[in-house]
């Protein structure tokens, strides 16, 4: 069973990144974003944070699912979040932009073995020009937000249009470029929903920000140096709970949030963000909410 109608929906079942066998083999690494390169953490971090991470899910009572290993040739499977995304009770596989993680899917595969299809419910891309990947697909109160941005063109929110506009509202959102001096690799970097009626925002990230946005959510902003930390990019657990870093950084927020209601789970999260993402990007939810 999947299902996803809420971001803030109760936790069920989430995949979570892969630390084993990271970049296990250099000579294999592309360096994908502008965090790495500043170099790359060490896999006894990342084995030590994500365990930690993966205690707290269970014990928050989520099922956690680990990708299989696809084999050298992919690096880093740390961030499935991009990989895939459910959309109410379908399954959009995305086309990856960069070459490293295109096979990264693979690791998924026996998860979604189980998916009942009265009707084809796995969806596909049919261009390989079409790009889209699940850190730039936001759903929340009957919207698709869909960031237009380093990673998802416009094809590929014309294709959500195509196979979603009939259930859901397809709200595009245009992230400012790198050469604009904004370093927003997916929506989840500037916007995230927390709780029942707030968000974190990142305006400065924004071409414009949506009245979808700003007429409903209550809007928590961060700050450049609070965003280049990935300070939106927390996972909610439910509509009143939610893991952050502790990150110095991240602190302040955390703490508007609390203001709001909604409890905060702060974790030491260092090395996963150094590859360019935090808590929302290591993880991919199949199922939110009752069934
Ligand atoms: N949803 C996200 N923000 N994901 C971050 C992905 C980071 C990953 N290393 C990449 O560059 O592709």
């Amino acid at each position: 069973m999947i299902q996803q109608h809420s971001e803030t929906d109760t936790l069920q079942k989430v995949i979570i990144g892969r630390y084993e066998n990271y970049n296990e083999s250099p000579a294999y690494a592309e360096l994908v974003n502008e965090e790495q390169k500043t170099g790359l953490p060490p896999r006894e971090q990342l084995k030590e944070e994500f365990e930690n991470f993966r205690n707290v899910l269970t014990e928050a009572g989520v099922e956690v699912l680990v990708p299989d290993y696809v084999g050298k040739f992919v690096y880093d499977q740390l961030t499935p979040r991009d990989i895939g995304v459910v959309i109410g009770e379908k399954f959009l596989l995305c086309n990856m932009v960069k070459r490293s993680r295109r096979y990264e899917s693979a690791g998924i595969f026996r998860y979604l073995h189980h998916i009942p299809d009265s009707e084809p419910n796995i969806i596909i891309p049919d261009s390989p020009t079409c790009f889209i990947e699940g850190g730039d697909i936001l759903i929340d109160k009957g919207n698709i937000f869909v960031a237009v941005s380093q990673r998802t063109n416009q094809e590929g929110v014309e294709f959500l249009k195509e196979q979603f506009g009939d259930v859901f509202n397809i709200v595009p959102i245009k992230a400012r470029a790198l050469a604009e001096g904004e370093n927003v690799l997916h929506l989840d970097c500037m916007f995230n929903p927390v709780g029942e009626k707030a968000a974190l925002i990142y305006e400065e990230g924004f071409e414009a920000v949506p009245r979808e946005i700003t007429d409903v959510y209550e809007l928590i902003k961060v700050d450049k140096a609070q965003q280049q930390e990935l300070a939106t990019n927390i996972l909610s657990l439910s509509q009143d709970k939610v893991i952050s870093r502790d990150h110095p950084l991240c602190k302040p927020i955390n703490d508007m949030i609390r203001k709001t209601g909604v409890e905060v789970v702060e974790i030491k999260f260092d090395a996963a963000p150094a590859t360019g993402g935090s808590f929302r990007c290591c993880t991919l939810p199949l199922l939110r909410g009752q069934y």
